[in-house]
């Protein structure tokens, strides 16, 4: 008889299994970081059994070891490891995150009930937009402590700058760093006093003016993909950061990432989620590092952060 290791792989429930959902389902089996349950609503049943069977038809080809099972059944979700929330509508054309904050809110209520009931040892990584605000929502919901609860924006927002900085130098994204603060709204803070190009600040190798201009593409980024798209928003390169999270806790990495976070304090600022450094490891965030900021800086940060406060203000809850 063939003996079959009884080790346990880790379990990773993507909610939402749209576009986001989907890449994000598929990027984490092709790195065999988890089995994966890809779960949508029970309209969407049998499209969502679909997409993971085809992504699951894939493992022979690429060659990687992980299940992905689609389902409308929470039940499927039961003791994952780390949910992550991408259900709930994107913006089209014309259209700001903050629009969305009604339905995903609901939504988001819905999805907080199911992780609790299945999987309250879980950590969350929430997408859905307006993403501060949601996140928000899911640690008021849930329940969970405020470590085992994050959003992405961050990394996604610092991946845009990053791209366009690797453009502008004509160099590697491999030897790029960068930072980006704040909520994720066109207000969002990239520090480029903390941007290096291997090693080498970027004030040092840009001009002020297509700094400026770099910084600015990187706050309407997400808008630049809706206006192209025109039926959806960016997934990709959300997947991608998302991988990037989920990765750093399966492995207890302590990356420094930025991460949106609860914060009661750090940074001046009380009780709201919003995007700063993080180390992320196998207890979710283990650690919000705290910068000296600019008076420029802070100034900028501060209306960041007001923006973020007056979507929570509106939420049902409050
Ligand atoms: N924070 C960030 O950086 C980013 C956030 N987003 C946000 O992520 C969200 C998802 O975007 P996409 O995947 O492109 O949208 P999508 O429309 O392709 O997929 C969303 C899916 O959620 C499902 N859904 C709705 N209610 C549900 C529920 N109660 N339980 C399970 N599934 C449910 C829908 O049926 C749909 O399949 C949007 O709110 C979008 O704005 C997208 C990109 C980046
Ligand atoms: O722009 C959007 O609506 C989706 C998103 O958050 C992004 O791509 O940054």
């Amino acid at each position: 008889m063939l003996q079959v290791s009884t080790l346990k792989r880790k379990k990773v429930s993507v909610i939402g299994a749209g576009f986001t959902g989907a890449t994000t389902a598929f990027l984490l089996a092709q790195k065999e970081l988890a089995d994966v349950v890809l779960v949508d609503i029970p309209q969407m049943e049998n499209p969502t059994k679909g997409k993971a069977l085809d992504m699951l038809e894939a493992s022979p080809v690429q060659g990687f070891d992980a299940n992905i099972l689609g389902t409308a059944n929470y039940e499927d979700t039961k003791d994952s490891d780390i949910v992550v929330v991408t259900a709930g509508i994107a913006r089209k054309p014309g259209m700001s995150r903050e629009d969305l904050v009604q339905t995903n809110e609901t939504i988001m209520k819905n999805v907080a009930k199911e992780i609790a009931q299945y999987s309250p040892d879980s950590l969350i990584i929430v997408l859905s937009n307006p993403v501060d605000a949601m996140t928000y929502t899911i640690f008021k919901e849930t329940g969970f402590p405020k470590n085992r609860v994050i959003g992405q924006s961050g990394v996604l927002d610092s991946a845009r700058f990053r791209t366009f900085v690797a453009q502008e130098l004509q160099i590697s994204i491999k030897d790029i760093t960068g930072f980006v603060l704040g909520g994720h709204g066109d207000d969002m803070v990239p520090l480029v006093r903390y941007s290096y190009a291997g090693g080498v600040p970027l004030e040092k190798l840009i001009s002020k003016d297509r700094l400026e201009q770099i910084v600015d593409r990187t706050r309407k980024g997400g808008g630049e993909i809706v206006s192209l798209l025109g039926n959806g928003s960016a997934y990709y390169a959300p997947a991608a950061a998302l991988v990037e999270m989920v990765e750093a806790m399966i492995k207890d990495q302590k990356r420094i990432l930025p991460a949106i976070a609860y914060l009661e304090g750090e940074f001046g600022y009380q009780g709201i989620y919003l995007g700063v450094p993080t180390i992320l490891g196998a207890n979710g965030i283990e650690k919000v590092i705290e910068l000296d900021l600019t008076k420029e800086e802070k100034v900028a940060l501060d209306q960041s952060a007001e923006s973020v406060r007056q979507v929570i203000s509106i939420l049902s809850q409050n």
